[in-house]
């Protein structure tokens, strides 16, 4: 007998093996086997009372023996399955209710099983004769939990309406607080309650999280998920997937919800109903579509886990025939106030998208011959929607009005493209002529030392400077041309074959990113003229050149900006509208009009409502996710690629940090004075060449002081630069005490012998100014026309003026040349003559807060130029070299 009682702790041992090798899913069944084996042990142990008393004494030894080691045995099983089922229930899926709280799994963490109540497992306690005696108050205890979630339904067997009741919440309950917000979408056929037996759901209804189906609904709600189910295995799992649960595991993500129906009662299903509920109940699970049948007998399923209610005990399938005692049901305070906050939630959106989703798992794989592609978003079933720039479609519009999120998605695009073409392949041109500095982020800033490599111009505060635009289109339109000449010795065409044709070339495609592009063509100027000119042609032969644009605008204005011009419009085939975008899709397609939050209609087909793709759009405007990424591909920058150009409007450029201001050398035959930063692509200086002709002299116009000096010693370091010690000759005159701080700091850097002079001495030294066309002299004066009373004074012969104007007039010729400031136009003309007198000896001018009309006398078109003067920045014009003057901003004072 001891042998069989050996062996039946052996088996419960072996069980015990069996469940924790299984990873403890079948724990309950153990402890089912567990409870029979103290069965059998009580029937030998009732039968070896009726065995002689000569062998009590030993078998009571024996037994005794046993009991200890199968009390402990059972102790420890119980104990370790309390522990399991603390791990595979954990918080909301097994917390008791009082604290309770939702508990979302993680990301891909399946949700597992939910607790319905406690397994009971008799204890091997000691009765009064010694013989073990199970009773109420000995026994272990180990959660009751079922499977739901990803893997099977539960069908209730009752006669009590409370219990029942109490295990629909529970479980429903769980189920919600073990999921993120929203990923559950809830069905309750309640035909005889009329939804009262989920009344406490009622907050999740508006979310769209709960919906009742009235009594006529089963057939319908059984049709529904059983479509699902169809659906999800063909365009979600796709063969590529086994249930959604392992696309989780293995993906991180979950595109679609999981769905519960709760089905209580109602008439006996018919023919159709029954072979629909077999269906779902045979194949839900790894689609996430679940069942809790309650007084619907259902058929015999492994995936089906019945519980027997019986008051507050039940016997539940997993659990062998271990008594089960159910919880009480959730507080009816919890139910409602989860589901509000849970609905709260809901309304506010839907998750985000997540912006790692976008990025390959291998960087700088791609090749950008034929085009580039990559996704801005998921799908609503979260697939990625990839987007592409090529022949065809070449360029893109994306509308929205403001915050719904055009920079955000310009953003998640270049990160989701940057990740996968390398440098070499991919380089971007980006400029916003929005207030703020959006773009900043990709050019090394103080704070982040970092670029993002592939950029190799950002253009910000760049809304008074447009400019700066037709800069950027200027370059682009030079680009093009390099490009279409190269393909043409190469006997080629197109991008892709020029790359083939020379591999060694380095020709990636470029995506220029204009946001606020309309601002670039308002008004009615020669400027927004030849910009929308230039953008025309871009558009036109960039899509076979490799280069592509991507136009944002806020609100109808900008599109309507290029509406009228058709063909334009016409290349711009890809369009993104976010949410209430405006004529940007077909005039038919109202597909935006009722988009989420932070969702995109993508439409390659100039907007035809048939090409729409709705995309969930990731937040990748967060600086620690963006810089993330864009540290990895900085680190891994090619060595030659050096930062971008940034330019800033609102920045003051550094005469000593100019790229032509460090070139400058002595030994120039052909000086040149630098005036200020061209507003171009390349950060060149405004130049004016002082050669040996007639008119090389240059005046400063207008009364802003700290403009006008930064101007004139801007000019007269960049000559001193150029010429060695001795060589050249400076002459300044400081007429304005408001300009002293600054010609003086300008006479130091000069030559030790610079002169300088006030208006006496100025009225002495131009009558000595004799050129010798040899050395060049550089006279200087700070606001010259301060000393046109002492110049009106005869010196000898001649008046101070007389002298003034023989040296404007001849002394360029040999080598002697005037850079002065004067404080308007007339006071330059009185000094020269006075009206009707010749101007063409001031060849050069730059203009701070002067009217374009009062040039008119020193310009070569009628009307003068168009000018509009705005702070830190002036007008340059150079009769020999320009047919319409250019835009420039000073260089600042103190270095
Ligand atoms: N998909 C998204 N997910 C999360 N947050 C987003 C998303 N898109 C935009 N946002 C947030 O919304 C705000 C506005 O976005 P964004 O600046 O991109 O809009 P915009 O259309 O460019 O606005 P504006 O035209 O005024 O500049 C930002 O704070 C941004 O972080």
């Amino acid at each position: 007998m001891p042998d069989v009682r050996t062996s039946v702790v052996e088996s419960v041992r072996v069980l015990l093996a069996r469940a924790r090798a299984s990873a403890r899913q079948r724990q309950e069944v153990t402890k089912a086997d567990l409870a029979a084996a103290q069965a059998r042990l009580d029937r030998v142990r009732q039968a070896a009372a009726a065995r002689p008393a000569r062998a009590a004494a030993e078998r009571d030894a024996r037994l005794a023996e046993l009991d200890a080691r199968h009390a402990a045995t059972l102790a420890d099983l119980a104990h370790r399955a309390d522990l399991a089922g603390g791990t595979r229930a954990p918080g909301a899926a097994g917390d008791p209710w009082r604290g309770w709280h939702p508990t979302p799994a993680a990301r891909g963490e399946p949700p597992d099983l939910l607790r319905v109540g406690e397994v009971r497992i008799p204890a091997a306690a000691r009765g009064p004769s010694g013989h073990p005696r199970p009773g109420p108050d000995h026994y272990h205890t180990a959660p009751a939990l079922v499977p739901l979630l990803d893997r099977g339904h539960v069908a209730l067997v009752d006669n009590v309406q409370a219990g029942g009741d109490a295990v629909v919440a529970g479980l429903l309950l769980r189920a919600l607080g073990r999921t993120t917000h929203g990923q559950i979408d809830i069905t309750g056929y309640d035909p005889e309650r009329l939804g009262g037996g989920l009344a406490g759901f009622a907050p999740l209804a508006p979310a769209g999280l709960l919906t009742f189906v009235g009594p006529g609904g089963l057939t319908g709600l059984l049709d529904g998920l059983v479509d699902h189910i169809r659906r999800i295995n063909e365009t979600v799992l796709a063969g590529d997937h086994a249930s959604l649960a392992e696309m989780a595991a293995r993906t991180g993500r979950r595109p679609e919800p999981w769905r519960v129906a709760v089905l209580l009662g109602g008439d006996e299903p018919s023919r159709h109903e029954r072979a629909q509920l077999d269906r779902i109940l045979r194949t839900g699970a790894a689609c996430g579509v679940h069942l809790i049948v309650r007084g619907i007998a259902v058929a015999e399923h492994r995936d089906v886990q019945v519980i027997r209610v019986d008051g507050r005990r039940a016997e539940v399938s997993g659990c062998g025939s271990l008594p089960v005692y159910l919880d009480d049901a959730p507080p009816a305070e919890l139910v409602t106030a989860t589901c509000r906050a849970i609905a709260d939630r809901v309304s506010v959106g839907p998750a985000p998208a997540v912006f790692a989703n976008l990025l390959p798992d291998r960087f700088w794989t791609e090749h950008s011959a034929s085009g580039l592609t990559a996704p801005v978003g998921d799908s609503p079933e979260g697939r990625p929607v990839d987007v592409t720039l090529a022949d065809y479609p070449p360029h893109a519009l994306i509308a929205g009005p403001s915050g719904t999120g055009k920079t955000n998605l310009v953003y998640a695009w270049m990160g989701a493209l940057a990740a996968r073409y390398s440098p070499e392949e991919l380089a971007f041109y980006l400029l916003d002529f929005k207030e703020g500095v959006s773009f900043a982020r990709f050019a090394p800033g103080r704070r982040d030392p970092s670029w993002l490599p592939h950029v190799r111009l950002v253009g910000v505060n760049v809304n008074t400077d447009r400019e700066f635009g037709l800069a950027l289109l200027r370059f682009l339109g030079r680009e093009l041309r390099r490009r279409a000449d190269a393909a043409k010795e190469h006997e080629v065409t197109k991008l892709s074959e020029l790359r083939h044709e020379d591999p060694d070339g380095h020709w990636p495609r470029i995506v220029a990113v204009i946001d606020e592009f309309q601002v670039l063509l308002t008004g009615r100027d020669t400027l927004a003229q030849e910009a929308a000119t230039l953008l025309e042609d871009l558009a036109r032969r960039g899509r076979s050149q490799g280069i592509h644009l991507i136009l944002a605008s806020q609100d109808v204005s900008g599109i309507e900006a290029l509406w009228g011009r058709p063909a334009l419009v016409a290349q711009f085939t890809l369009r993104i509208a976010l949410p209430k975008a405006r004529r940007i899709l077909h005039e038919a397609n109202l597909a935006a009009e009722t988009l989420p939050r932070h969702h995109a209609v993508v439409n390659a087909d100039s907007g035809a409502p048939d090409a729409n793709r709705v995309v969930r759009v990731p937040a990748a405007s967060d600086r620690r996710v963006w810089s993330d990424l864009q540290h990895r591909l900085w680190q891994d920058r090619p060595p030659r690629l050096g930062p971008p150009r940034l330019f800033d409007g609102d920045a003051v450029p550094r005469l000593a940090q100019a790229p032509d201001f460090g070139e400058l050398a002595p030994g120039t035959a052909e000086p040149v004075a630098l005036l200020g930063e061209s507003i171009d692509v390349q950060a060149h200086s405004a130049r004016l060449p002082l050669t040996r002709s007639p008119g090389r002299n240059l005046a400063v116009l207008g009364t802003r002081v700290d403009e006008a000096c930064a101007v004139l010693a801007a000019a007269a370091r960049s000559l001193a630069r150029q010429h060695a010690d001795g060589d050249a000759r400076f002459s300044v005159a400081c007429l304005d005490p408001d300009a002293a701080a600054t010609a003086a700091s300008l006479r130091a850097d000069l030559p030790a012998d610079t002169g300088w002079y006030d208006a006496e001495g100025l009225a002495a030294l131009l009558p000595s100014v004799e050129p010798d066309g040899v050395h060049p002299h550089y006279i200087i004066l700070f606001a010259a026309d301060a000393a046109a009373a002492r110049l009106a004074v005869k010196e000898g012969a001649r008046t101070g003026h007389e002298h003034l104007r023989r040296i404007l007039n001849t002394g360029p010729e040999r080598r002697t040349h005037v850079l002065g400031w004067w404080r308007g136009v007339n006071r330059l003309r009185d000094d020269l003559g006075g009206l009707g007198s010749r101007t063409d000896a001031i060849g050069a001018w730059v203009a701070l807060d002067v009217q374009g009309a009062d040039l008119s006398g020193f310009y070569p078109q009628q009307g003068g130029p168009a000018w509009y003067p705005r702070p830190w920045r002036a007008l340059f014009f150079d009769r020999a070299r320009h047919r319409t003057p250019e835009v420039v901003i000073p260089y600042g004072l103190g270095g």
